[in-house]
């Protein structure tokens, strides 16, 4: 069982990977973060860890799961994931890349409305942690609640990892809705139906539909449709003022990524025949086919339909 003596690997030392060291100190003593650009390797790193968790944005999961691959980590380290992406190739999530690469550990995702600058400024907030494997989520969870932080435990992974990664897609397009000025009634269109969206494909890849009412769906499309201190939602909003997506990426410090996203959202809506036409929108004003008004016009324009899928 996790104690104060344990110790925790945190790989990744942007934004989000530091808030979730800070977090893990309150509750155990040998919290290590690496950092691809520190001077401690990853395998002194990871020696030792009970837990190790990745915090790194999804363009470096499959290099920083193959290196840990080469090193001996014992079969009852827990791997957490923290990453909201989709891979590019494959369109896995992050806890699919390392439960096929570590299929004899337990592998826990982390996930929900967790501005990491908010959590940085110490303001109470909650998460999801959620396993197959029941004791795994506990222990991650013992290592990170504390008084500012609610963990929940849950049993959908995918469902709760879905929740977060799909909502940055919804987050651009809240953006482009408050840059347009388009008003309270059309966001809360927006999000009512980009939710919808959310579901239908997260059910058709094997979660849940009510994990999407949780903290990690729901929950995080409050938080990031709704502050500027998202990355994802300041694209949409620049891009909803007429910027191109070169000009604010050049400027934006910090990762985004739901604009990855969107693109390999579209590509598994296509193979699974999902209707989502608020991604699709959002990934074709990102690739600049259409401009926001554009965007507007064609969810507005499309063929009546009942509210309720059948
Ligand atoms: N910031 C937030 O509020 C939250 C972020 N997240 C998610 O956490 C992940 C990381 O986000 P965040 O820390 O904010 O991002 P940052 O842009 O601040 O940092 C990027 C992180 O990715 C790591 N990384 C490893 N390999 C690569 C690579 N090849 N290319 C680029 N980066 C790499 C970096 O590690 P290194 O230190 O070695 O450079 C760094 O930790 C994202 O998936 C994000 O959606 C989830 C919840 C909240
Ligand atoms: O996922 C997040 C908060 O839950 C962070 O959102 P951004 O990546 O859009 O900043």
């Amino acid at each position: 069982m996790i104690n104060k003596n344990s110790a925790v690997a945190i790989l990744g030392a942007g934004a989000w990977g530091k808030a979730l060291t800070t977090l893990a100190r309150n509750n155990v003593d040998d919290v290590r973060l690496f950092s691809r650009r520190g001077c401690q390797t990853l395998a002194q790193t990871v020696e030792g860890a009970d837990i190790i968790l990745s915090a790194v944005s999804i363009k470096g999961v499959r290099d920083i799961v193959s290196q840990l691959k080469s090193l001996s980590i014992p079969p009852q380290t827990i791997f957490v994931t923290a990453t909201k992406g989709l891979d590019p190739e494959t369109t896995c999530t992050p806890s699919q890349i390392w439960q096929e690469s570590f299929p004899n550990h337990p592998v826990v995702v982390l996930c929900g409305p967790n501005l990491s600058k908010e959590i940085t400024q110490e303001l109470p907030a909650a998460t999801v942690v959620a396993s197959k494997i029941e004791s795994a989520g506990e222990s991650v969870q013992l290592v990170f609640n504390s008084t500012r932080f609610r963990v929940y435990t849950n049993s959908d992974p995918l469902g709760v990892e879905l929740g977060g990664t799909l909502k940055n897609v919804m987050a651009i397009a809240a953006g482009v809705c408050d840059g347009l000025q388009l008003g309270t009634n059309a966001k809360a269109a927006l999000l009512t139906r980009g939710l919808i969206e959310m579901v239908r494909i997260g059910v058709d890849w094997g979660a849940k539909p009510e994990t999407f009412y949780g903290l990690s769906g729901l929950g995080d499309i409050l938080a990031t449709c709704n502050s500027p201190l998202s990355r994802n939602y300041q694209v949409g909003y620049q891009l909803g003022q007429g910027k191109t997506l070169v000009e604010i990426l050049s400027h934006l410090q910090e990762t985004a990524e739901g604009v990855n996203t969107a693109k390999v959202l579209v590509q598994r809506a296509k193979q699974q025949n999902i209707s989502m036409p608020i991604t699709q929108e959002v990934y074709r004003l990102l690739k600049a086919e259409i401009t926001p008004r554009q965007a507007l016009l064609d969810l507005m324009t499309r063929d009546i339909k009942p509210e309720v899928d059948s």
